[in-house]
């Protein structure tokens, strides 16, 4: 478990994490969101002690990360995928880690064999791809059989087939009852791996909420009806907090009622019903809805992607 309260990081006058308190709990995956800058890394650095708070705490497993013995067997963590010695070999690599903590060597040989990384082993890192670094970092992570894993971006560089494997990686340790940790900035990803979410934006915490809720609220409440008698159904959906508008003759945008209720009404008018679709608002929209006032950098055309809902 790592539990994180009023956790702060100060640079400067700048506060990159502002009284920050979330917890990341055993047997799920939580996604740890937020647009670039808004303080993921900073975060995840303080969690293994990388970067000192300046007001607040955070403990991993019950204690700040440094009283821990041997922390690789408590939390392992991919921040800096990069963050390796050119010069060594992936065996070599994972082999100084191993020894670090007395960890065996067929370990080693393990995380190489669930990391996809057999036939590059002995190659040197410095000359590794994003994917493979990313693959690597994700071994070393691993290494000490950690009940919490936590990475930082662990997609980006992935291609597909490595993205499918880390998400199902991801839920493998998540079902042994591990405390599974992921930052990200993209959203539909992020769902399709986590069960809960902590969303920030400039160190705030913005949203601490399930995945299935997140999607839930995401949902505009709109419901499209398309039928042949649209004059005709259009009076009887009326009433209080029902809004009703109409962009072709066949077609009816409800709010206020939903589709079982607008299917029940027709279906006791004997109104026939060609289409009743609950509207969705896409992931990517409901996060840049809540994270918008929190952009840091804003491209030249953020804000003018959204949908009319
Ligand atoms: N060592 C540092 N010195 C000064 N400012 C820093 C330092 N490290 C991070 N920052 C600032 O802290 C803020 C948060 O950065 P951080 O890397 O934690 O964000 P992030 O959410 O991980 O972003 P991204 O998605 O782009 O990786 C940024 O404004 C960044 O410029």
């Amino acid at each position: 478990m790592i539990e994180a309260r009023q956790l702060t990081k100060r640079y400067g006058d700048k506060t990159v994490v502002d009284h920050l308190s979330f917890t990341v709990k055993p047997g799920e995956v939580t996604g740890f969101l937020g647009p670039n800058g808004a303080g993921k890394s900073t975060t995840m650095r303080m969690v293994v002690g990388l970067d000192a708070a300046d007001e607040g705490s955070v403990t991993v497993n019950g204690r700040p990360y440094a009283r821990h013995e041997a922390p690789l067997h408590e939390i392992g963590s991919l921040l800096e995928a990069k963050s390796v010695h050119p010069g060594r070999t992936a065996f070599n690599h994972l082999m100084a880690l191993a020894y670090t903590h007395g960890i065996a060597r067929s370990r080693v040989d393990e995380v190489i064999e669930l990391a996809g990384l057999a036939s590059v082993a002995g190659q040197r890192v410095g000359a590794f791809s994003l994917g493979m670094g990313q693959r690597l970092g994700i071994a070393a992570a691993l290494l000490g059989d950690p009940a919490i894993v936590m990475l930082d971006e662990p997609v980006n560089g992935l291609d597909p087939e490595g993205v499918l494997w880390v998400r199902n990686l991801l839920r493998q340790l998540a079902d042994e009852g591990r405390a599974v940790m992921l930052s990200s900035h993209l959203m539909s990803e992020t769902a399709q791996i986590a069960d809960h979410l902590v969303i920030i934006g400039r160190g705030r915490l913005l949203a601490d909420t399930t995945v299935d809720d997140f999607i839930s609220d995401a949902g505009s409440g709109a419901v499209k009806v398309a039928t042949a008698d649209a004059a005709g159904l259009r009076p009887l959906l009326v009433g209080p907090d029902v809004t009703i508008t109409s962009s072709s003759a066949d077609e009816l945008m409800v709010r206020g009622r939903d589709a079982r209720e607008i299917g029940a009404i027709a279906a006791r008018h004997g109104v026939a019903l060609y289409e009743l679709t609950p509207q969705a608002v896409s992931l990517e929209e409901a996060f840049m809805d809540l994270t918008r006032d929190a952009v840091e950098y804003h491209s030249a055309q953020a804000g003018t992607t959204r949908k009319a809902a």
